[in-house]
């Protein structure tokens, strides 16, 4: 991919990279379906949020290029919490479901956390049922037998498949949302990975101090331009996660933008664009999941 930037930053490039995880995927699955066994990837989608509407759409997308197979379940917005946990007990039970994900953000008024503790921790697609938390933690060293959370493992992923070491580096997380940033520490701190990490959020009195020392910058704050040049180290790795909707002066439409503003490409060594960074490997990562929960049996 051609830097959508002019400065000197390398390309954390999200496609391609996702586009190689995917077809060695599709050989594990090709390889299972030899013996059997065929992967099946759910989604619940509540309500018809156009975000988790196109991101429910790209998931299905990917699951027919790997040979992964789709079931969709759709409710309204007005779906009650006894509706949607009926809908996760029937995919628990599902035997063409080898792994499934609730979308999220769930409408106003369901209970996330009762919902998301309901999915049977083996069928987790997204890692982030507290069993599956819990294992990273308890498990601080060698293979984790349960699927680990999505955007995190994206983060390293696409970061050492560009050849670029995470161990004794400083990372720096900013955000703390379920998806990335309460998370991914416990990714970076395993002997595996062997990062010191730093999480920045709300509460950080001097949020650019911490991302100054930072040799890797993960920003998945959702606020628009929150990384500014001037906070970063020369050569850092800047992971832009983040996803805000914003009102463009000029045009007076809607954009999306990410966490970085313009001018890091300038001081940073790698950078990844948003969109085409972190956000195809997060769809890959999750099929990953899905192929090594039907691997598991
Ligand atoms: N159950 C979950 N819900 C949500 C998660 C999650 O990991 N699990 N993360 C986000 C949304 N998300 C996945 O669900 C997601 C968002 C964006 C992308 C992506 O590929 N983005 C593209 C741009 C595509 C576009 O905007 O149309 C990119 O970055 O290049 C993937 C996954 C919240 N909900």
């Amino acid at each position: 991919m051609r830097a959508p930037w002019e400065g000197p930053a390398q390309v954390l490039d999200g496609q391609a990279t996702a586009a190689a995880v995917k077809a060695e995927l599709a050989e594990r699955v090709a390889a299972l379906r030899a013996r059997g066994v065929v992967p099946g990837l759910g989604t619940v989608l509540v309500g018809e949020d156009p975000g988790s509407v196109r991101y429910v759409a790209g998931k299905h997308a990917d699951c027919a290029e790997v040979g992964i197979e789709s079931i969709r379940v759709e409710l309204p917005a007005t779906a009650t919490q006894a509706q949607v946990e009926a809908a996760v007990d029937r995919l628990n039970a599902d035997p063409a479901c080898t792994g499934y994900i609730v979308q999220l953000p769930l409408p106003r008024g369901i209970d996330t956390n009762a919902v998301l503790e309901r999915v049977a921790p083996d069928k987790d697609a997204d890692g982030l049922h507290p069993t599956n938390l819990g294992r990273l933690v308890l498990r601080g060293s060698g293979p984790v037998d349960s699927p680990l959370p999505c955007t995190p493992r994206a983060c390293i992923e696409l970061v050492e498949r560009h050849g670029i070491t995470l161990a004794g580096k400083d990372v720096c997380v900013i955000g703390r949302g379920v998806t990335v940033g309460r998370s991914i520490g416990l990714l970076l701190m395993r002997k595996e990975v062997n990062a010191t990490v730093d999480v920045c959020h709300t509460g950080t009195t001097d949020l650019a101090a911490h991302v100054r020392r930072a040799d890797v910058v993960v920003s998945a704050a959702g606020s628009a331009g929150i990384v500014r040049p001037e906070m970063v180290k020369p050569g850092a790795v800047v992971l832009d996660v983040g996803v805000s909707r914003v009102v463009d002066p000029r045009t007076g439409k809607g954009r999306i933008m990410g966490d970085v503003a313009d001018g890091v490409d300038q001081v940073a060594g790698w950078l990844s664009p948003n969109p085409g960074g972190v956000g195809p490997m997060t769809r890959a990562l999750l099929l990953a999941n899905v192929v090594e929960a039907a691997e598991r049996g």
